[in-house]
């Protein structure tokens, strides 16, 4: 096997890689966070089951954020009155939630009796591992012996059960669109697929079900939750790791928007060029997807002279990408004004920054997600000052990172919010 192994390699002329042991190749490599150390996309035994069998697509809408912004406006004004650290991971992580539940599922996460608020985020991580995740069927698929290993290790009982609960609360949104009792004014994407089950004719050569419906409520959940929340917890923590970067934003906005605004709006997106050099620079030092998601070639494709075979798995190392120093000077600075006059943008049309990966297999929640990062960091910006904890200086921020497929500050980012000298003491957010 290795002798024909060799030689068919020897008809290709493949990319460098790290040595490798016999059958189990590099996989003794993989774990950790992979990304420190073309297209269709790789049918592993996890992806399958919580894409209900790739019935998934990409999909994105946007509506809502500001009466969302408003919940988190309730929470800082106490901590500011206290001086008391605000858990930001926590509380980001819980609005893009509301936001991401409103917008697209048309559920008030808050009241909603099904989902388990304090460990939602728990489910989403549980999913994007079980996504992420390799099993031995995925390396082993003959005989069964795969099988028997994920049935071995527990890795078959850890998908299912995720399987389940994330089962148990689509379910329970598309019961809800379907009561007679549902409110008829807010119509989303839950809706529009069931009305498309509901018109497709017989002899529809593509059948829409509740599965297809599951598939891409998976995606919109493990895709559009912790992305925004991520990218908005690295830029306060830079942020808060630089603070003259924090107040020359600051002075930017107050001198756009003046000191008596009462609320920040979707009309004030997009006015602070300042704002996008902060966030392109976090996307740059902490890409919250690192690795984007994985391909598999579907033919055989030369890169740089190299041969890359069908149905190979790629990775694109966009974390390495953003660090590496023959695209940027002192690479490991957070410098936002690196940016000034740069024509390299996030859209995907740079291979030097790819915070939302590039081609067909672009995030279609771009839009949605940079539209509530920006709203989101206007509303902390503008409305509070940021100190960090008493005795705790900028060199005490941790900047360790855990995760998966989505890479997260591993300590809580607390920092104690104060409520801007400058805003009218009749803003709504102090009500
Ligand atoms: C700041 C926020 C976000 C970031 C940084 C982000 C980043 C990414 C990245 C890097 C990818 C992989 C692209 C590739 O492999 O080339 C991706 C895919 C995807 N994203 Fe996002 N995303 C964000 C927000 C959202 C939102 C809000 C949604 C949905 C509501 C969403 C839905 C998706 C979906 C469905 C895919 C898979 C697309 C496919 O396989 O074709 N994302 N995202």
């Amino acid at each position: 096997i290795f002798v024909g192994k060799k030689i068919k390699r020897s008809k290709w002329n493949l990319p460098p890689n790290p040595p490798q042991y016999p059958i189990i190749g590099n996989l003794h490599q993989v774990g950790g966070l992979p990304h420190t150390d073309c297209c269709t996309r790789p049918k592993l035994v996890g992806s399958r089951l919580i894409s209900r069998g790739f019935k998934d697509i990409g999909f994105t809408q946007y509506t809502l954020i500001i009466s969302l912004c408003n919940l988190l406006a309730k929470k800082l004004p106490e901590s500011s009155v206290e001086q008391s650290p605000v858990d930001l991971s926590k509380t980001l992580f819980c609005l893009t939630t509301s936001i991401l539940f409103r917008v697209a599922f048309g559920e008030s996460f808050h009241e909603s009796k099904i989902i388990d608020q304090e460990k939602i985020d728990e489910l989403v991580f549980e999913g994007e591992t079980a996504l992420a995740s390799f099993a031995f069927s995925d390396f082993f698929p003959i005989a069964g012996v795969g099988w028997l290993f994920d049935l071995l290790s527990g890795q078959r009982k850890r998908l299912n059960d995720v399987y389940l609960k994330l089962d148990v609360l689509f379910q329970h949104m598309i019961d809800d669109h379907l009561s007679p009792q549902r409110s008829k004014d807010h119509y989303d994407i839950i809706d529009l697929m069931l009305k498309v089950i509901h018109k497709q004719g017989k002899d529809d050569s593509l059948r829409f079900t509740v599965d297809h419906i599951k598939g891409v409520l998976a995606n919109i959940f493990l895709a559009g939750i912790d992305t925004g929340a991520i990218t908005m917890i690295w830029t306060m923590t830079e942020l808060a790791r630089n603070m003259e970067v924090m107040k020359k934003f600051q002075e930017e906005i107050c001198d756009r928007l003046g000191n008596s605004k009462e609320r920040i709006t979707e009309e004030d997106i997009g006015k602070f060029p300042h704002l996008y050099l902060v966030i392109k620079e976090t996307f740059r030092l902490h890409p919250t997807v690192p690795l984007l998601l994985p391909r598999e070639t579907m033919a055989h494709i030369k890169v740089q002279g190299y041969d890359i075979p069908p149905k190979r798995r790629i990775l694109v190392n966009a974390w390495a990408i953003g660090r590496d120093p023959k695209l940027w000077i002192n690479p490991e600075e957070f410098n936002p004004d690196r940016f000034i006059d740069s024509p390299v943008g996030y859209k995907g049309q740079d291979f030097g920054l790819l915070p939302f990966g590039s081609g067909r297999r672009i995030c279609p929640g771009m839009a949605m997600g940079m539209a509530t990062v920006e709203l989101v960091l206007l509303n902390l910006l503008y409305f509070f000052d940021w100190k960090l904890p008493d005795g705790m200086t900028d060199r005490d921020i941790d900047i360790e990172e855990a995760g998966t497929l989505t890479v997260v500050k591993k300590v809580p980012l607390k920092l104690v919010p104060v409520l801007h000298s400058l805003v009218t003491p009749n803003s709504s957010f102090r009500k």
